[in-house]
């Protein structure tokens, strides 16, 4: 993959597809973007992705936002109205750990995380015993807003228990919104289209640059009214673009060039769960598309070990998940081989049991430096 700059060549990049980098075919493009004041929707490229957005997922309006943290935020208080209530989500949501506690201050919202029985995904069963009915129960916050990710953890979620839990919330009165940051991987490996996922939410937020490989931004896709609403929301929290032509037009160029090489980073990604378990390297969760999260625990590997055994072979990780793009060489993906072999014999040698937080988005400077090189 030919970058623009090699300084910036992300070949060996495993911490996450966020690092993803523009192609020197997505900067050609930027001779001939648009400079309109885009808070006043006079950007003819944003108007042309927002309308590009509305298509792809059947969505009436289409919201351009700097990331999907504000995307995610923006469009979950859009749907919401008048506290106390509760979203559902599971317990490893980027909604809940990930957006610097957004949910409690934009929102106000109680968060209910749910574990799933079946270690994957939510079910329908797993939120049926869990949600809070509006019941008029007045000790209660009631579940306004099923919060689902697709995919999480690189796991996909299946259209049939996103149906079945669609149709319960709109029996209950509940709305749906949907983290879709890498809803386009689940998409290319299932083959189900990002507007059959679409349907079944009011609210989705979807991530050009991660796996797409756009620099910068998200898009929440919802009604107008709710859209008009999220966008008051975005120019309070100083979220609104102004030349935002070259970003927009970045972001099209993404979706229209990079879609169909999710193939290649998902095929990397199993080729190397494929390689873990052929060498009795646990894995937390299966291999669906762009990630592989090592048990780290159950191989009593120390994540530090493993981040600095990755340096020698000049590879950037962050602990026991690995990210695949479609940026990475056949070389680095041989070298992780090798780097999963030596922290696995490291392991063995030297078990590591210490406790430590399950959060999978480690902190690559502190782990850099947690061992004496
Ligand atoms: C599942 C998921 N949702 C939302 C986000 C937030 O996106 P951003 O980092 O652009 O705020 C991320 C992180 O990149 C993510 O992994
Ligand atoms: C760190 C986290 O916020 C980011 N979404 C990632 O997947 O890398």
């Amino acid at each position: 993959m030919t970058v623009h700059n090699e300084k910036f060549s992300t070949h060996n990049e495993f911490r996450s597809d966020t690092f993803t980098v523009p192609t020197k075919s997505m900067l050609n493009t930027l001779s001939e973007c648009s400079f309109g004041d885009a808070v006043y929707n006079e950007d003819e490229n944003t108007l042309r992705l927002e309308s590009k957005m509305e298509e792809i997922t059947g969505k009436e309006a289409a919201l351009f936002c700097v990331s999907g943290t504000m995307s995610n935020q923006i469009g979950l208080r859009a749907i919401l109205q008048q506290p106390p209530y509760s979203i559902l989500c599971d317990y490893r949501a980027h909604v809940f750990l990930h957006e610097a506690g957004g949910l409690a201050t934009l929102s106000q919202a109680m968060v209910h995380p749910v574990r799933p029985a079946n270690g994957d995904y939510l079910t329908l069963e797993d939120i049926a015993e869990n949600f809070t009915e509006d019941d008029g129960d007045i000790h209660a916050a009631p579940t306004k807003v099923i919060s689902l990710e697709n995919t999480l953890h690189g796991i996909i979620m299946p259209i049939e228990e996103i149906k079945r839990i669609s149709e319960f919330a709109r029996e209950h009165g509940i709305l749906m919104h949907l983290d879709g940051a890498r809803l386009w991987n689940a998409s290319v490996e299932t083959g189900v289209s990002i507007k059959e996922y679409c349907q079944y939410f009011d609210t989705v937020s979807l991530c050009l640059s991660k796996s797409l490989g756009a620099p910068v931004g998200s898009i929440l896709v919802g009604e107008k009214s709710v859209i008009r609403k999220a966008n008051h929301f975005k120019k309070q929290a100083g979220g609104g673009i102004r030349q935002g032509g070259m970003l927009s037009l970045m972001a099209i160029h993404a979706i229209d060039e990079n879609f169909e090489k999710l193939h290649y980073a998902h095929e990397l990604a199993k080729e190397i769960g494929n390689f873990c378990n052929q060498h009795s390297i646990y894995l937390e969760s299966p291999v669906n598309t762009n990630f592989v999260f090592i048990d780290i625990k159950k191989n009593r590997m120390n994540d530090a070990v493993l981040v600095q055994i990755g340096e020698k072979h000049a590879l950037k990780l962050m602990g026991g998940r690995l990210a695949f793009h479609f940026q990475l060489s056949r070389e680095s993906v041989e070298s992780l081989k090798q780097v999963l072999l030596e922290c696995k014999a490291y392991a063995i040698e030297h078990p590591f049991t210490k406790t430590v937080s399950n959060k999978k988005f480690y902190n690559y400077e502190a782990l850099s430096k947690a061992l004496p090189h």
